[in-house]
């Protein structure tokens, strides 16, 4: 049967990227989406350069892309916990991370988002982040990040960062952080991945 993108994608990685170069994996993957095929990655352009977090929780690993883009500015000692439901994803970021070199910063977990936010204490050790990158299913955006704060996951200080609030939109979790009195929100406008669509990323700062 034909393959599938994620595939392509990482056959285009191990193709073109040099093993334990975390920019080469970038590149290679900015070019196939950019000269083959559109994949749902960050893209080169949303870029936030955030203070040295320590601990940062990705929702939504798809291809490992966005991983990669923020595990290698990641200090020694720091780690990235990514979470990600579909299995087949799963396999693919796995190898992807473990191209770039960075498998000792990454601990990828297969599964839901509300199902693992409320063990990060007890399974993982963590009792607060100080970065989480909200990228996976759109209508889970605004009940993970409640769910978060129920878990005491947040802190004074902590920065939510939310790709595609304009395309595809999440317009419900956007309400809430920019009319909660617990947040600092501001928009970084920018373009859809790879194309001249108008997204951005929204940046929200728990105020505890
Ligand atoms: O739909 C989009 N993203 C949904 C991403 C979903 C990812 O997260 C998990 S779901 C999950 C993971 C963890 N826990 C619960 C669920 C899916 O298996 C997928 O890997 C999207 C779409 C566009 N676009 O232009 O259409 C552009 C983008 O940048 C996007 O991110
Ligand atoms: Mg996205």
């Amino acid at each position: 049967t034909r393959s599938t993108r994620p595939q392509r994608l990482l056959k285009a990685v191990q193709k073109n990227a040099t093993r334990g170069d975390p920019q080469s994996v970038i590149s290679a993957i900015d070019h196939f989406c950019r000269h083959s095929e559109w994949a749902m990655n960050i893209g080169d352009e949303k870029v936030v350069n955030e203070l040295n977090p320590e601990k940062v929780l990705e929702l939504g690993t798809y291809c490992g892309y966005s991983t990669v883009r923020i595990a290698r500015l990641l200090p020694p000692g720091a780690r990235l916990i990514t979470l990600e439901f579909n299995g087949d994803y799963a396999a693919i970021a796995r190898q992807v991370i473990a191209w770039a070199g960075l498998e000792d910063k990454v601990q990828l977990v297969e599964g839901a988002s509300e199902d693992w936010i409320p063990r990060m204490k007890e399974h993982f050790g963590i009792e607060t982040f100080d970065l989480v990158f909200l990228d996976h299913w759109k209508d889970r955006y605004l009940p993970d990040t409640k769910l978060m704060e129920d878990c005491g996951l947040l802190r004074k200080g902590t920065v939510l960062l939310a790709d595609n609030v304009i395309c595809p939109g999440v317009p419900d979790y956007l309400q809430y952080v920019r009319n909660s009195l617990s947040y600092k929100s501001c928009y970084f406008k920018s373009h859809l991945e790879y194309t001249k669509a108008e997204d951005g990323l929204e940046k929200s700062v728990f105020l505890g």
